[in-house]
């Protein structure tokens, strides 16, 4: 059995979370940690890290970027292998717990996207920017949404540049409609209500064009991958893992 620490348990992801942790067979909540407060007949709620005294063998976090890098800080420091799905961190950020994490001997796990079809996604982009050093990424998201681009938009620019195997044709420029511009990449962020999260990557050439699409329609499409990167962080061969492609 692998008992969770959930932060952010009384979110829209913590809730489904909790839901698909009290169905399985092999994960418990043990706690929760949530600063405004809540309850659960099943678990204690902590509102300051000072009160918790459950371990737990992962902390998961589903917050806020804020409150991500806080609690990571935390967890990492009090014994816990911890899996972050909040998105919004920077580079830096996810390196400075990385290093946290090498530092206690412990395991951080952190996904831009838990949906397998985002991971595969990613995956294909990867494969076209070879071929397709043009491209951009548009990304689709409901209205609630705190951060943008999507962590998974910044994902994909980072896997885009890091393949491609030639100079882009089409010129750079900061003229705004041309959107936000990440390792060389223009990502176009949408928000409107009716839509979960979806992303699309456009490849262009002389020619020719590849359009990989995802559609998450619904939160569900996200347990499978949450279910996985919380039964396998402890035994991640590194301190830092990024993306869920090493456990598929
Ligand atoms: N990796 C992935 O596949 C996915 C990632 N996400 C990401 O997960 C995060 C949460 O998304 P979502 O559930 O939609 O957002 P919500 O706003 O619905 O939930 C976030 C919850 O975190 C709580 N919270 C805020 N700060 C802290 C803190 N420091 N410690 C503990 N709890 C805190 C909030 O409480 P309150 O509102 O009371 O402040 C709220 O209940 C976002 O960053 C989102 O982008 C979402 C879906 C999939
Ligand atoms: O906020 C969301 O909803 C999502 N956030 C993640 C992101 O920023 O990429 C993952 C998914 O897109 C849903």
């Amino acid at each position: 059995m692998t008992t969770v620490l959930l932060a952010g348990a009384f979110g829209k992801m913590g809730q489904r979370i909790t839901a698909m942790i009290q169905a399985s067979d092999d994960l418990e909540i043990v706690a929760a940690f949530s600063p405004v407060g809540g309850t659960s007949p099943d678990f204690p709620v902590f509102t300051k890290y000072a009160d918790i005294d459950v371990q737990a063998d992962v902390w998961m976090d589903m917050t806020t970027p804020a409150g991500a890098k806080a609690n990571g800080e935390f967890a990492l420091a009090h014994g816990f292998d911890t899996v972050i799905g909040t998105s919004g961190l920077t580079a830096d950020e996810q390196q400075a717990l990385g290093n946290l994490a090498q530092a206690n001997g412990q395991h951080l796990l952190m996904v831009p996207n838990f949906s397998i079809s985002a991971v595969l996604l990613m995956q294909f982009a990867a494969k076209a920017a070879a071929y397709f050093p043009d491209a951009e990424v548009l990304e689709y998201h409901h209205e609630d949404k705190l951060d943008a681009p999507s962590g998974t938009a910044r994902a994909t620019a980072q896997i885009i540049a890091a393949n491609r195997k030639a100079k882009p044709r089409t010129p750079e420029s900061d003229a705004a409609a041309r959107g936000d511009r990440i390792d060389g990449v223009q990502v176009h962020a949408v928000r409107l209500p009716g839509f979960n999260a979806s992303e699309e990557v456009i490849f262009g050439a002389p020619g020719e064009a590849l359009t990989i699409r995802q559609d998450s329609f619904d939160r569900s499409s996200f347990m499978a991958g949450v279910h996985l990167a919380i039964a396998s962080v402890n035994g991640l061969p590194d301190a830092l893992t990024i993306g869920l492609d090493t456990l598929l």
